[in-house]
């Protein structure tokens, strides 16, 4: 298969977490004769730096006229800290996921056996948590009208829904459902907000058109709650925007790492790939981020392309990787190898290598194969 990939590595972590993903994905081409085109474009901090535009016109040109976005991070502790700004480099994330239509935003979770044990959470309540989160991402209150009083004294986000915007996430929540274990969680502030009161609503009927899937609802607070003490009791969850943002790094946890958790943003005619993390800005070039959240965003590009057999050879060697323990510290703690050497790892499981050297131990991938 041909396929033209914009990546947009932006800022922080950003270009060394992407440049693993791009590696894996070239493997992957070269093991199973695909020729995947990369083209680099500027995004965020990074952007606004050299044009003074988080997103550039050329950068969303490229994103339009490719096939799929491989996107990195965004973001830079000089805007974070300065709230009078007039540019910022979340805008840039945002316009692009607007501007591409990307309105559903999925992220999988799931609790690596062998993580388990050294969570911050209850072991026994989170083996074999594994869920879908299904995230509205062009509309709510990231979307709404937003100003400042000239006086400076009050400030207004507004959070708009319409049903159509609800309804085209609901189908593709509850399609997800149906091909996993039925069911399907609404997860609102429907005993306070207008627009959660139409969510509410909308999902109900739309219900109607999946009477095998098993719906029900949680208040978000409950939810997040719940998400920590019972995980498994998640399937597929539906919610908003916001709602959605705050319980992805919530669940992360469950994962083990938000350096784990990867995403897709997808809508009608576009598809960008993200990693759930941001750029992380302490660890920039210091070679300790996790690049699997990445790489797993690029095999969720593989799977949106049908290419089934290749997503499943990246994630099986990213569970090989972690059963190793070839991973950086924030799952490794004693014994840690940089993002580079993972992304090396996992390049060389993919592409079938059978010796790798990783800080000067010897790993003999041929006894290790994947598939
Ligand atoms: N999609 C995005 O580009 C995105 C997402 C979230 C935040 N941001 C931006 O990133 C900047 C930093 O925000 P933040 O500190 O709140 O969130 P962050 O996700 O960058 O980092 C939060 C914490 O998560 C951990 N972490 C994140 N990525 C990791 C990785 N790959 N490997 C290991 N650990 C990892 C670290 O412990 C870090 O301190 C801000 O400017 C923010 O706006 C961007
Ligand atoms: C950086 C920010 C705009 C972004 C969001 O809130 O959507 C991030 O937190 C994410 O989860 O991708
Ligand atoms: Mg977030």
């Amino acid at each position: 298969m041909k396929l033209k990939i914009a990546v947009l590595p932006g800022d922080g972590i950003g270009p060394e977490i992407t440049q693993q993903s791009v590696k894996v994905l070239k493997a992957v081409a070269d093991r199973f004769d695909h020729h995947f085109q990369f083209e680099d474009a500027l995004v965020g901090a990074a952007a606004i730096d050299l044009l003074d535009n988080p997103l550039p016109e050329a950068t969303l040109e490229l994103c339009k006229k490719s096939d799929a976005v491989l996107f990195g991070a965004i973001g830079h502790p000089k805007y974070d800290n300065d709230p009078d700004a007039k540019v910022r480099p979340e805008q840039g994330l945002l316009h692009l996921r607007k501007g591409l239509g990307l309105f559903a935003n999925i992220r999988p979770v799931k609790a690596y056996d062998k993580l388990i044990e050294q969570s911050p959470l209850k072991a026994d309540r989170i083996a074999g948590a594994d869920m879908m989160i299904y995230r509205e991402l062009t509309g709510g209150i990231y979307f709404g009208d937003k100003f400042t009083a000239e006086d400076g004294q009050s400030a207004t986000d507004i959070c708009t829904y319409s049903v159509e915007e609800i309804s085209r996430m609901a189908h593709l929540a509850f399609k997800a459902a149906q091909q996993r274990s039925k069911k399907l969680t609404l997860v609102d502030k429907a005993n306070v907000l207008e627009t959660s009161r139409l969510w509410r609503k909308t999902v109900t009927k739309i219900g109607e058109e999946y009477p095998d899937v098993a719906l029900d609802f949680l208040f978000v607070d409950n939810a997040a709650m719940q998400m920590i003490l019972n995980p498994t009791q998640f399937d597929v969850i539906l919610t908003e925007n916001m709602f959605g943002d705050i319980l992805s790094d919530e669940a992360s946890v469950i994962g083990g790492s938000i350096g784990l958790l990867a995403s897709a943003s997808v809508g009608k005619e576009n598809a960008m790939f993200e990693p759930i993390h941001g750029s992380y800005p302490q660890a920039t070039g210091k070679g300790i981020a996790n690049p699997v959240a990445s790489i797993l965003s690029a095999a969720m590009l593989l799977e949106h392309f049908g290419l089934v057999e290749e997503a499943e050879a990246v994630k099986k060697a990213v569970e090989l990787s972690i059963k190793l323990n070839v991973c950086t510290i924030d799952i490794n703690k004693d014994n840690h190898y940089t993002t580079e050497k993972v992304g090396d790892f996992l390049e060389g499981l993919i592409s079938e290598v059978d010796n790798i050297s990783i800080n000067n131990e010897n790993l003999n991938l041929g006894q290790m194969t994947i598939i």
